[in-house]
Order: C-alpha cells, then sequence, then structure tokens
C-alpha cells in the first residue's frame, strides 16, 4: 500500500502510487511518531506499507532491505502469533551460507568461508521492530521456516499466523550510507 513493491526484485516502483496509507494505520502511524523523541535520524514519514502473512511454518529468506529504494528507518509491527526474527552481518557484505539452527543468541560463523556475526530477536505480537542505523543497512534478516522456535531452552511455539506491517519510506534520492558494501546505490 502507497507505492507497489515488487517481491521479486525488493524495489519499488514510484509510478505505481496505489494512494495514501489506509486510514486504519493512522493509529500505528501516531506511535510511530513518538519515536522522533528518541534519538533517531529517522525520517519517519512513511509512506509505504507491505503486509505480509505468514502461516505456521513458513518464514522469511534473508535480505537486506533495498538501500536505493528506502530511507533508512524501517518499522516493522508483529500481529497474531509471535516469531523469531534472525540477523546476520557479512563483513564481505553478500549472504554466505544457508540459516543455522534457531536460538536466542550471539553466533559467530566459520567454516566453508563464512565469517558473520548472528543475532536472534524475539518479536512478540504488538511489538514494533525498528531497523535503523548498521541494523537496517548491514545486517540481513530473515525469518527461519519453523513451527517452533528455541531460545535459552524455551520453546516458543509459533502461532497458526503471523501478519506483519512493514512501514517504509521510499528514497528518491541515491543512498548515501556509511555501508558501501552492502548498498546497490554505491556499487
Ligand atoms: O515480517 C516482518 O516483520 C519483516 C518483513 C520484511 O523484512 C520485509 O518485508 O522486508
Ligand atoms: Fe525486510
Amino acid at each position: 500500500m502507497g507505492i507497489e513493491l515488487s517481491a521479486e526484485t525488493r524495489s519499488v516502483n514510484t509510478k505505481q502510487h496505489l494512494g495514501e496509507l489506509p486510514s486504519f494505520v493512522s493509529l500505528i502511524m501516531e506511535r510511530v511518531s513518538l519515536f522522533k523523541k528518541l534519538d533517531y535520524d529517522a525520517n519517519i514519514d512513511l509512506d509505504q506499507l507491505t503486509v505480509n502473512e505468514y502461516p505456521l511454518g513458513v518464514g522469511l529468506s534473508p535480505h537486506i532491505d533495498t538501500h536505493s529504494a528506502f530511507e533508512g528507518s524501517i518499522f516493522s509491527l508483529s500481529l497474531a502469533g509471535p516469531c523469531i526474527m534472525e540477523f546476520r552481518k557479512y563483513p564481505e557484505g553478500g549472504w554466505l551460507s544457508k540459516p543455522a539452527s534457531n536460538s536466542d543468541r550471539e553466533v559467530e560463523g566459520s567454516g566453508s568461508g563464512s565469517n558473520f556475526l548472528g543475532k536472534a530477536i524475539y518479536l512478540p505480537p504488538r511489538s514494533m521492530l525498528l531497523l535503523s542505523g548498521e541494523a537496517r543497512y548491514a545486517w540481513h534478516h530473515y525469518i527461519p521456516h519453523h513451527k517452533v522456535d528455541v531460545v535459552k531452552d524455551s520453546v516458543i511455539r509459533r502461532g497458526s499466523r503471523r501478519v506483519s506491517f512493514t512501514f517504509r519510506k521510499v528514497r528518491k534520492e541515491p543512498c548515501q550510507c556509511r555501508f558501501p558494501q552492502y548498498c546497490d546505490s554505491q556499487r
């Protein structure tokens, strides 16, 4: 909603303006505006909304949201069931290997040429995830294709579905972030 996003290229067609965001998200936008009080360089004049539905066991493949398509702050509201979102940072830029097993931990990968830092974050229902700075520009995020997540030896069962509302601001100029090896505008 707002502006069309291609699932294949993870990019936007700025000519495909789908209209204003629907009025039912205005309360969410009000809550998002409270983030301005925090010390973020956030431009939170958000104009693009993607709604994702994840049936039980379905995840999200690893990616960094396209730098050239969206500004520096990305907000994702989790609804219905919980999930664990995993993050990896590869110093070289690209994604190199398949995700390892899931848990709430820090990971340093090695072997088969991979060298990454990993983190896993629990996203309860009704929580808002803010990706900004290095987390937005340099870390891949993904949701493993699992029905059950293990966090510090506790088993967290996913609900029968999760729905997320991801709010972004479409970028009009090339990205000039501090992370050129991850940046499609600077390669
Ligand atoms: O489901 C989410 O919370 C995140 C979705 C996401 O990363 C994306 O659409 O790029
Ligand atoms: Fe994403």
